[in-house]
């Protein structure tokens, strides 16, 4: 066992339906401690985050008040982590709340545009603070990706299934752009025209992201999240699926994300960069 202080930990939007998982891991994890829940929902205000996640009391009040817990967080003898997953709208501003504030941001959050991304990694080599940005804490996620890179030195044709619940806000899924762009980067262009095509309903063919990859998004009731991506050949599919059945499967990640920040000074985006 070491003799380190427990790492503090922050959780922003943890009333959601993976800010209450991570309390749950954070709760049970001996090396961290729970400090703070922010979450916007005016119907869980004041209430203990244990009793809500479901893991007995924790005296953790849930509020509204980032800044508060920020400044709180900032005067930890141990540096303290934010974890966020809240909404595309607001965590642009949540990292840069929580740089300011010292604290490091381990961002599950999706949304945010590639021009955002470099702000906040300028921002954070400014502070020379660690900052991870991870589109998907799933190792199974990571390794349908890794299957994916060697599977495009291969083949010409490609394209992406992300199915999602439909309360996701975004589209197409952080994972699904972070795929194309993981195979964007071998450099070569996918997907080759072989016939002139028209879009008879605006959409049909899903869109283009990077090295000309499509994605296309379907959002129902009953998914949680899951992603397809598919290689084509004369004669020949093949198929790499992934499947997320509990949303506990990001949790390792996440633990792992929160240790790891602390021996960063930038900004990482990708869960295979710190594995
Ligand atoms: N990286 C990964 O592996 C994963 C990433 N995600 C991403 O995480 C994010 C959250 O997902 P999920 O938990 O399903 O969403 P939920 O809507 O279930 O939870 C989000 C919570 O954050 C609250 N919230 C929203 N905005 C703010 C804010 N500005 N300040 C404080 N609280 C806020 C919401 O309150 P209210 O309900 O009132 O809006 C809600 O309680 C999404 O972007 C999703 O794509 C999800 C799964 C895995
Ligand atoms: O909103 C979700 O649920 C998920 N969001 C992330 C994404 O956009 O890729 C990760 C996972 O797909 C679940």
């Amino acid at each position: 066992m070491s003799s380190q202080s427990p790492i503090p930990v922050v959780v922003n939007g943890a009333g959601g339906k993976m800010g209450l998982e991570v309390i749950k891991a954070v709760a049970n994890a001996q090396d961290m401690v729970l400090l703070g829940a922010i979450d916007r929902n005016p119907k869980i205000q004041g209430e203990d985050i244990g009793e809500l996640a479901g893991c007995g009391a924790l005296e953790v009040p849930v509020m509204n008040d980032i800044q508060a817990i920020l400044a709180m967080a900032s005067q930890e003898k141990q540096t303290a982590v934010m974890v966020d997953f809240t909404h595309p709208d607001s965590i642009y501003e949540n990292v840069r709340t929580a740089i300011a504030y010292g604290v490091r941001p381990v961002v599950g959050t999706t949304g945010l545009s590639p021009q955002q991304i470099q702000e906040l990694a300028d921002f954070a080599d400014k502070a020379s603070t660690g900052c991870l940005i991870i589109p998907n804490f799933s190792i199974g996620v990571i390794l349908m990706q890794q299957a994916a890179i060697q599977a495009a030195k291969f083949f010409e044709h490609v394209e992406i299934i992300e199915l999602h619940h439909n309360q996701k806000a975004d589209a197409p899924s952080g994972t699904a752009i972070q795929t194309a762009q993981l195979l964007g980067e071998l450099g070569k262009t996918f997907n080759p025209p072989s016939v002139t095509e028209s879009e008879k309903i605006s959409g049909a063919r899903g869109c283009i992201a990077d090295e000309n990859i499509r994605i296309h998004s379907v959002r129902l009731p009953g998914y949680i999240a899951h992603q397809e991506i598919i290689f084509g050949a004369p004669g020949e599919i093949y198929l790499l699926r992934h499947d997320t059945t509990n949303r506990s499967c990001y949790m390792p990640g996440v633990l792992l994300a929160i240790r790891k920040i602390l021996g960063l000074k930038s900004l990482v985006y990708g869960l295979e960069k710190i594995l």
